[in-house]
């Protein structure tokens, strides 16, 4: 029984062992177990935050690509709308340019029209009769001194004034784009405002001082009235020696009045005068004021009385002054007058720069 007992207590201590070993693991697992959940919620948690960062990470982002993608398309519109704008002004610009062109053309035109106005002096033509070194001598000077821009040259010798004419026209660049008539009859003289003869027959050989002088008339009687059909309202000054004589015979002629047909007369002589005064006292030829009137040449008149050097008259100095009692012997400085074109003409066989500069200026006072 003893045994019995000893063999149940035993049996029951094992069962309680048992239970309590099964109690303990039970125990054990359920802290395994609740310790796993607890790592598992920890990793849970862990996870899901990380899922968080992550998610909050991956918006981030995708707000950074959206914002970029935004950022992206409003420069594209931004460029797209300066590329418009860049368009517009371009197309604004092109419009302008076709309109500035247009009225440039048109302005052209005007300034052409202008231009040819200006061009040739159509009023102005001077008609140059002779083609001699004195008739090229007036229109040099006409030309250089811009006193016209539009002549013509006319003379019986076509090839000799047709050479002249071309040879002023090389030097248009120089001379306002001169004009000069390219015709060689005498149609070329047409619509003159002024017509200079500067011509003179061909000299023969034995011919008296007489004869030359009746053919020189003859030229002026033949050739006045064909220019002034050419030119009606021209005023004519003649050059052509014996000057004063020949500008009577055109004016009786042609029933001119005086101040239609005169000669040069002596304009010339008197820039001689006081040309010779000015050298003899050192002053500059403008400075000198003086006249030498009457006939051109041998028999012209120096007016003492007139004469002045930077407004004092020198009569006012020398009271005797060009007469037999001046001391000084001015009227010496008008033998130096008359004897300048013999002089020259040894040199040279004619004169011709001053006579030509005595023309234009002459010309210039009726412009
Ligand atoms: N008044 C003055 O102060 C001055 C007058 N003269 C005079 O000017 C005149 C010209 O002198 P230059 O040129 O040296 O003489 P130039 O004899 O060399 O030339 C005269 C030109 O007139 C041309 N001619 C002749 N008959 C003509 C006609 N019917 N129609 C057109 N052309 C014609 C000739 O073919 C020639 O080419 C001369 O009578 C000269 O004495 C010269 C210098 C000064
Ligand atoms: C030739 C002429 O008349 C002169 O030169 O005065």
């Amino acid at each position: 029984m003893e045994n019995m007992q000893e063999a149940l207590t035993k049996k029951e201590k094992e069962e309680a062992q048992r239970k309590k070993c099964e109690g303990d693991k039970k125990q054990r697992e359920a802290r395994e177990k609740e310790k796993k959940e607890e790592t598992s919620k920890a990793k849970c948690d862990f996870l899901k935050k990380l899922e968080e960062q992550d998610v909050i990470k991956k918006k981030c982002a995708i707000r950074k690509i959206r914002d970029a993608t935004g950022k992206k398309q409003e420069d594209a519109i931004r460029q797209k709308c300066a590329m418009k704008k860049m368009r517009e002004q371009e197309e604004k610009e092109r419009k302008e340019n076709e309109a500035r062109t247009a009225k440039a053309i048109l302005f052209r035109s005007t300034l052409y029209r202008t231009n040819c106005k200006q061009d040739f002096q159509a009023g102005n033509k001077v008609s140059i009769v002779g083609a001699g070194p004195v008739g090229m001598g007036c229109a040099f000077a006409l030309l250089t001194k811009r006193v016209t821009n539009n002549i013509a040259i006319y003379d019986v010798k076509n090839d000799l004034s047709s050479a002249q004419r071309n040879d002023l026209r090389h030097a248009s660049l120089f001379l306002q784009n001169c004009n000069i008539d390219n015709s060689s009859t005498i149609e070329c003289t047409k619509n003159s405002r002024v017509v200079v003869i500067a011509a003179r027959p061909s000299s023969k050989p034995n011919e008296s001082c007489q004869d030359q002088l009746l053919r020189s008339a003859d030229m002026i009687k033949q050739i006045v009235p064909e220019l002034l059909k050419q030119s009606p309202k021209a005023v004519f000054i003649v050059v052509s020696s014996p000057v004063d004589v020949m500008a009577w015979v055109a004016r009786k002629i042609t029933n001119l009045p005086y101040e239609r047909c005169f000669s040069t007369g002596c304009h010339l002589d008197t820039a001689r005068f006081r040309m010779f005064i000015g050298k003899l006292l050192r002053v500059s030829t403008s400075s000198v004021q003086g006249m030498v009137l009457g006939e051109h040449g041998d028999t012209s008149v120096p007016i003492w009385s007139s004469v002045s050097v930077g407004g004092t008259l020198l009569k006012d100095l020398l009271p005797p002054i060009g007469t037999d009692k001046d001391p000084m012997v001015w009227s010496n400085v008008h033998k130096s007058v008359v004897n300048a074109a013999y002089k020259v003409i040894a040199g040279k066989n004619y004169t011709n720069w001053a006579i030509g500069l005595t023309v234009s200026d002459v010309v210039s006072a009726i412009f």
